[in-house]
């Protein structure tokens, strides 16, 4: 059956990685036959400029109407200075919440081959394999009243951390599921010794982990959190969290695995419509110059296969390709120390398509001789 996909590059670096991450789809339909139906849409700056919304009613539209969708990134200095409904990180925070995906998985891997970019070196790297779900579609970021506002004449802001009790316990049931699967773990990292909602947090998450009597819980403060991920970070199996903080505290994760440009993650609904995309942004610093690393993207687009279409072989068919060409030493600028010995993102797609080729000549020949 055809596999509908949404498309949605964005701006800057997103188109780049998204051209990659269609690329590998194409070379996976071709290989295991597999029909992908790439339906394009308007996101971010792009959507602003061309429609005036940052998320067009046709965009909301297609991703309903898809199997799943793959998301590049939004924003830019260009829109820097619009009003706040009319910025691309709107469209962006709304269609998350259109689509109600709740649950933002971002899994850290360390990579022992790449250390040239990390400060991160041999033994500290071991076993270093976490994942952050990142409640995605409350907190900070959704809070009302957020604006500006003044105090008895004083130039004033507010901005309000809101969580419905249900919110709170569908992503600690979503982090405890998963954490079955693994390594049986689940770090619940709030700011409780401040905060009232992270007050109620603890208390859920101590509910629902008496209903998970096989997997352990343990609280931590965020404060400490950030510290403990660079300090001792494998220590981690699944780690959940409030919005805001999971978005800080992937960004810096992502350094354990060498670069931003590593760090895929899948935005999950209960209804089965899910969207994929790098934990990085649109880095206006190096968009059109060629300079982008796709492998977040790309690796965005494995988690699509197995988590939307259950496409377990495929999925782990572009990982070890991935890995493959990381091993032969092919880097992007953002993965080496070294000035000149990076290849452009085309060519970093170019070499995982190959990779995948040549992984699926092997699958073949062997099954002539099973
Ligand atoms: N999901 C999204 O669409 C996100 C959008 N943004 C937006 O992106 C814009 C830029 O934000 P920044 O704070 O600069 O964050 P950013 O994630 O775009 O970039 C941070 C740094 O990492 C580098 N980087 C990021 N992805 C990379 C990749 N794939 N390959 C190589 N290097 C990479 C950039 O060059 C930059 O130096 C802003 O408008 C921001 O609001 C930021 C984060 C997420
Ligand atoms: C608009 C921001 C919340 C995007 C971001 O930084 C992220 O989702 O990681
Ligand atoms: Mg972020």
């Amino acid at each position: 059956m055809v596999k509908k996909i949404a498309i949605l590059p964005g701006d800057g670096i997103g188109r780049e990685v998204v051209e990659g991450a269609v690329e590998i789809l194409k070379t996976i339909g071709h290989y295991y036959r597999h029909e992908f139906d790439f339906q394009y849409g308007l996101i971010g700056g792009e959507a602003i400029d061309q429609c005036g919304t940052p998320l067009p009613d046709e965009t909301l539209e297609l991703c309903k109407q898809s199997d799943a969708v793959l998301l590049g990134a939004v924003g830019g200095p260009k829109w820097d200075q619009n009003p706040a409904h009319l910025r691309p990180e709107k469209g962006l925070l709304n269609i998350r919440k259109q689509l109600d995906l709740f649950a933002n998985l971002r899994p850290i891997q360390a990579h022992p081959t790449l250390q040239d970019t990390s400060p991160f070196k041999g033994e500290h790297l071991e076993g270093v394999d976490f994942l952050i779900v990142r409640e995605l579609t409350g907190g900070l970021y959704f809070g009302k009243p957020s604006e500006r506002t003044n105090q008895n004449g004083e130039e004033a802001v507010v901005d309000t951390l809101f969580y419905k009790r249900k919110d709170i316990e569908r992503i600690l049931e979503t982090a405890f599921e998963l954490a079955r699967k693994r390594r049986k773990k689940v770090t619940s990292v709030d700011k409780a010794n401040v905060l009232e909602s992270s007050k109620l947090w603890r208390e859920v998450a101590e509910e629902v982990a008496y209903r998970y009597p096989d997997v352990e819980l343990e609280h931590m403060l965020v404060d400490n959190a950030a510290m403990q991920i660079i300090h001792k970070p494998n220590q981690f199996d699944v780690i959940v969290t409030e919005n805001m903080f999971g978005d800080i505290l992937s960004d810096e994760a992502a350094m354990l695995s060498g670069s931003l440009g590593m760090l895929p993650s899948a935005s999950l609904s209960a209804n089965g419509l899910h969207l994929y995309e790098p934990v990085h942004g649109s880095a206006p610093d190096i968009a059109g110059q060629g300079l982008a690393n796709p492998i977040a993207m790309i690796l965005s687009a494995a988690m699509m296969l197995r988590y939307s279409f259950h496409l377990m072989e495929e999925a782990g068919a572009i990982e070890k390709a991935v890995k493959h060409v990381l091993e032969s030493g092919k880097r992007t600028k953002d993965l080496t120390n070294h000035p000149n010995q990076y290849v452009p993102t085309k060519q970093m797609i170019e070499e995982i398509k190959e990779a995948l080729a040549d992984d699926f000549a092997i699958l073949n020949i062997m099954d002539c001789y099973a």
